[in-house]
This record gives structure tokens, sequence and C-alpha cells, in this order.
């Protein structure tokens, strides 16, 4: 049996963990072979893929990225492109099943392809942690870890000047990252999608840790909108899939908040620091376990399903489940943040 593995949508620390999961698993447990899609969907329609043996994977799960290379191209665009072509380059390349990691944008494509008829399993990817049918994601702890550490120099730099300082993290449509590194690092506001505030009521949070004389520490996920914005901040035009590229809200926040307080306010966008560099071990473990039981749902046939951390399990759920609705941060956790504010 031979098996291909791609990544695909945006990267985050742990990809490399899982494919070497994965290929260990596949070699000593079930004796299959493996080869990688080169940069997500766009090697599956190109045909274009790499020996996977197991010296190729050896030491790469401290490794951020991905060995395969990713992009955001659409399996069924292309003249190479949907399910009756692709089937016939796997039959080319004699690959009998793929295992495709990536978010809600790979995992719809491949509830797409297997309901065409291909056989796909799926492990579940997002930084922003926000695919449902999963306790969490790799990559978000690390996120989250390498948030809280900026977050917490942005504070010593804030406290020696009394100035408020804006932390901008990533979060397209949740506040997962922004809740946890905000609660980690002891903000006096955090702002996430899911919760519109207004502009009074930030200045508020603001002045009272000025007060109490506190550098005040705001932590606002990219996605956040105040009540008076009707959409997410965003300057820089489309991605490759049509979306609004977001960030800028906290540059955007920084002299409102400046207006409205009287204090000087720095804004600091962290970016795609979030998504680079070394998984931390939390990751690597999960992404190792996920890797190593997505094989195993290749062995069982289970197509159309995706591997998921359940408690401390890892379980099987049908793509459906994480495609249905967006895993949100639950009102009683965002309450429960901001008890802290201020
Ligand atoms: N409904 C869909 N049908 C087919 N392909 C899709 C669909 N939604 C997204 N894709 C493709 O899935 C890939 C990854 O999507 P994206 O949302 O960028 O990343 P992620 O998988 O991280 O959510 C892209 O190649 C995109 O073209
Ligand atoms: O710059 P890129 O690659 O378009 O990605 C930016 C986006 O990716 C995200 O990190 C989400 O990625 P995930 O699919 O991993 O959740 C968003 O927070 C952000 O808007
Ligand atoms: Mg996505």
């Amino acid at each position: 049996m031979k098996i291909g593995i791609l990544t695909s949508g945006g990267d985050c620390p742990g990809l490399n963990a899982v494919i070497r999961g994965a290929v260990l698993n596949g070699i000593k447990t079930h004796n299959v072979e493996f080869v990688g899609f080169l940069d997500g969907w766009r090697g599956v329609v190109d045909g274009d893929v790499i020996d996977l043996p197991r010296t190729r994977v050896r030491g790469i799960s401290k490794q951020g990225g991905t060995i395969l290379g990713t992009s955001r191209t659409n399996p069924f665009e292309g003249p190479n492109g949907g399910p009756e072509n692709i089937r016939k380059t796997l039959e080319r390349l004699g690959i009998d099943a793929v295992i495709a990691i990536g978010g809600e944008g790979t995992l719809a494509a491949a509830q797409r392809l297997t309901d065409a008829g291909l056989k796909i399993v799926g492990v579940p990817k997002t930084v922003d942690n926000d695919l449902d049918a999963t306790d969490f994601t790799f990559g978000f702890d690390t996120a989250v870890q390498i948030a809280t550490e900026a977050i917490d120099r942005l504070r010593t730099t804030g406290e020696s000047h009394h100035r408020c300082m804006v932390a901008e993290v990533m979060g397209r449509h949740v506040g997962w990252i922004a809740l946890h590194s905000g609660m980690a690092s002891g903000a006096h506001a955090i702002l996430i999608p899911e919760k519109p505030v207004s502009l009074d009521q930030i200045a508020q949070w603001v002045t009272e840790a000025r007060d109490r004389g506190r550098a005040p520490l705001v932590v606002v996920a990219e996605g956040f909108v105040t009540t008076d914005m009707e959409a997410p901040h965003s300057e820089r035009g489309l991605d490759s899939f049509g979306r609004p590229r977001l960030g800028g809200i906290g540059e955007l926040l920084a002299p409102e908040i400046e207006a409205r307080t009287g204090i000087e306010t720095r804004a600091t966008v962290l970016g795609h620091i979030q998504r680079g560099g070394v998984p931390t071990a939390f990751d690597r473990v999960l992404a190792t376990r996920l890797g190593m039981a997505a094989v195993d749902s290749v062995m069982d046939g289970l197509w159309g399903t995706m591997v998921s951390l359940h408690g401390t399990d890892i379980v099987r759920v049908g793509f459906e489940k994480a495609l249905d609705n967006l895993k949100t941060v639950p009102e009683h956790r965002y309450d429960e943040a901001a008890i802290l504010f201020g």
C-alpha cells in the first residue's frame, strides 16, 4: 500500500511532526510506503510528489513549517483538477489513499473529493484553533507561547515609558490566541471577534489600569470589531482564496485609545512570527499522535473522517462535524477573562 500526504492552507508549527508520526507508524506497524505531495493540493493536481522514506522524516518533528510546502490551490480548478483527473493521477502514481492535513478549506475540499469516491483521511490544522469537533489543534499552543513571550516584552517597555501597549495577535474569526495569551500575560483588556466592544469601554479599562499605577496592556485579535465597525479591519486586499487579508486593527485602536485616555499608546502586530519556528512539546506530541492515528484510519478505510483530540484521546469524526460550525470562544470563557480586565 502507498499513502500520499499533503499539507495545505496556512502553515503552523507541528505539520512536520504529523508527517513523521504518520510515516513511522505506517512503516513500523503497517508496512506501508509514503509519498508527499508538494505544495498542498497543487501537488495532487499536478502529480508532483517526493518519496518519504524513514530517512526523510528523521528529526523533523521539531522543525517549524512543512517539508512538503503548502499552497491555497483549489483542487477543483485548472485543466488537471477535479475528482476524475485526480483519480487518474493517483492511479498513475500508484497511490492508494491520501492523508490531507489542513484547516476548514482543505477539509471542505477533501470532503467534496471523498463524496466523489476518493479515499481521503484528514488531520485538522489551524493555528487559530477554530475547527470544531477537536479540543485543540497543534500549532495553537506554540502560537500562544510565542505571543505570550512577545507580550511580556511589550509589558516591560510599556512600564518604563508609562505607555499603553496594544498587542495584535492572529485570530480571523475567533479569539482563542488573544484569550489565552492575554490571560497568560495579564492583559487589562482582551478584544476578540466574538465580542464587539465600544471604544469608550476599552478606554475605561485602560484608564482604570493606569489609575492603579499600571502600564495598560491591550491584546486584540486581528478579527476584532468595535461596536461601531461593520467588518474586521482590512487594508491589504484579498488573499489567493479571495478573503480579505486582515491585520492593522491595533494601529487603528492606538490613536483612539490615546485620544480618549490621554495615555501615550503604541501598537505592535505580531503577525506571522506566531506561525513560525519550533513547535512546543505539547504540539509535537499532539501532532505526532494525530499523524500516527491518521494512518490507522487509512488502514481501517475510514474515508471522509478526520482524527481529532477529545480530552486526552485521539478519536475519529466525520469531516462534516468539523465543518458544520466554527469553534468560537464561548461566552463563559470571555466572562471569566473579563473579571481580570481594567
Ligand atoms: N469549499 C471548497 N471546495 C474546494 N476547495 C476549497 C474549498 N474551500 C477551500 N478550498 C481549498 O482548500 C485549500 C485550503 O484552504 P484555506 O482556507 O486557505 O486553508 P485551511 O485549510 O488552512 O483552512 C485551498 O487550496 C482552497 O482553494
Ligand atoms: O497570511 P496568510 O497566510 O494568508 O494567513 C493569515 C491568516 O491565517 C490565520 O492565521 C488562520 O490560519 P489557520 O487556517 O491556521 O487557522 C489567520 O489568523 C490569518 O488571518
Ligand atoms: Mg482556513
